[in-house]
């Protein structure tokens, strides 16, 4: 069962405030709007440091990611650099060609297994290998599946070999005088030989774009990630040096948070519009009636597309990738709602149970994306009861990124096909049981039939 899950249970004793140990580490479990407000707002610069973790640490190079350092002025240079270089909307707008051709080979992709083979589409599968695509572009200027393909390829192994490590166990982690264990277990190894591979082949990469002259590389699209980086290391006019281990650490912040999650959002946005056939229908209906008979979708409609919108919301609340978001730790000791929290206290902020709350939402477990009709309630940090990319000055810098390709792709796969799950099963048969792990994913791959319209 997932964490956020356990956690909700134990809170529902406990309430909303719940202070436990995991192993050594003190922890707490926030799942009320009141004390959320207290850590993102009122206290945010207490609580924004990150816990540490052995596979963190290996990843973020001793702490030098954006995602995983303590705040300070070295967190505050990258996230200005990111903010202001790499997830500016002038920057996520320049890509907007990237997400229009990944969409097109994914619609190309569908309609072969569909309509020339007759077979079923794993859709889990297929939004993961989009949103690597799309990240792939615009972070290395390559995409990673075959040509014209929206397949697997080595490098979505590597993101899911990532993502299932930063779920596992290292005992050093709760119990830091074990960590020795982990040499024991095989675990220190693991997480060794999957940061190999994914060093290798940001080095690669980086020494790819330094051979490449300007003209070879910027030609056809611009500017990607590697670009920008190499070029402000050039001449950085942000007031301090970047470093090749900043670099490559941007760039796994930008992978490792990028991809994952948006196929995630895709994937149980599309399972409860297979469960939920009216939400489907009145979603379609404004598709059709937005793009007409235009052939295809671009970015420019995606404006118009405001139900369409809500789906997605709603989705975040009921599916939030990061159950938990990402944890956070006390810098000194504070008081929250009375209670004393010491310095070096672990705070894990439950948005799943935030968003499923019967005193926050009505008729919580049901998919109801017109809730959002005219309600001032967003996802941008504000709202304590709807935080699906966190709070706070640690709030995800990627929103705009992630919502520019959920919406695109979930627009075009609509407009282009009809729906239905495989063998007569009808909406009620769809598996949503959620898996454990680090990320909140679908236990069973979602795997429908599709007929194009
Ligand atoms: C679309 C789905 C996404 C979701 C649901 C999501 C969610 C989150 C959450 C919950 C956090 C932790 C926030 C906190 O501690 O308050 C986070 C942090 C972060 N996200 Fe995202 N994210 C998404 C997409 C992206 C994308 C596309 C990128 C970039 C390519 C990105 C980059 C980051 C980074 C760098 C951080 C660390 C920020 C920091 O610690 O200062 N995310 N994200």
């Amino acid at each position: 069962m997932p964490l956020y899950r356990i956690v909700h249970g134990l809170a529902a004793k406990h309430g909303p405030i719940m202070h436990l140990y995991l192993g050594h580490i003190p922890t707490i479990i926030i799942s009320s709007p009141d004390l959320a407000l207290e850590i993102f707002k009122t206290h945010d610069i207490v609580f924004s440091n990150r816990p540490t973790s052995a596979a963190a640490m290996k990843f973020s190079l001793g702490g030098l990611s954006i995602g995983f350092s303590n705040y300070g002025e070295r967190w505050r240079q990258m996230r200005k650099l990111a903010s202001l270089e790499l997830f500016s909307m002038k920057r996520v707008n320049s890509f907007h060609w990237a997400r229009e051709a990944e969409t097109d080979i994914l619609i190309r992709t569908i309609h072969d297994y569909c309509c020339s083979k007759k077979q079923t589409v794993n859709l889990s599968e297929m939004f993961l290998c989009l949103s690597n695509n799309i990240i792939g572009q615009v972070a290395f200027g390559r995409r990673f599946s075959t040509e014209g393909k929206c397949n697997r390829s080595e490098h979505h192994d590597l993101i899911r070999d990532i993502f299932q490590l930063f779920g596992e166990f290292f005992i050093g982690d709760f119990f830091p005088w074990l960590s020795w264990m982990d040499v024991i277990t095989g675990m220190q190894a693991k997480c060794n030989a999957i940061f190999q591979r994914l060093d290798e082949f940001l080095e690669r990469e980086i020494e790819d774009h330094h051979l490449s002259s300007d003209d070879d590389h910027n030609s056809q699209h611009g500017e990607d990630f590697v670009d920008v980086l190499l070029e402000l290391q050039r001449n950085s006019n942000l007031g301090f040096p970047i470093t090749r281990d900043q670099i490559k650490v941007i760039l796994t912040d930008t992978f490792n948070a990028g991809t994952e999650t948006s196929a995630l959002i895709l994937e149980w946005a599309m399972s409860e519009l297979i469960k939920n056939p009216r939400v489907m229908m009145k979603a379609n209906d404004e598709v059709q009636k937005v793009i007409g008979n235009k052939g295809r979708v671009e970015e420019d409609d995606l404006q118009r597309l405001e139900y369409l919108g809500y789906v997605i919301n709603e989705t975040l609340r009921l599916h939030p990738p990061l159950g938990l978001l990402l944890p956070r730790e006390s810098a000194e000791d504070c008081k929250i709602s009375g209670y004393d929290v010491p310095k070096k206290t672990r705070i894990m902020v439950n948005a799943w149970a935030l968003g499923r709350d019967p005193k926050l939402w009505e008729n919580p477990d049901i998919f109801l994306p017109e809730r959002f009709y005219r309600s001032s309630i967003n996802f941008k940090g504000n709202h304590m009861q709807f935080i699906p990319f966190g709070a706070g000055r640690r709030i995800c810098p990627g929103i705009q990124l992630g919502i520019a390709t959920i919406m695109i792709a979930l627009a075009k796969i609509l407009y282009h096909f009809n729906w239905k799950l495989p063998n007569e099963m009808s909406g009620e048969d769809i598996d949503m049981t959620e898996s454990s792990g680090f990320t909140n994913r679908k236990k069973s791959p979602l795997i429908l039939m599709a007929t194009p319209k």
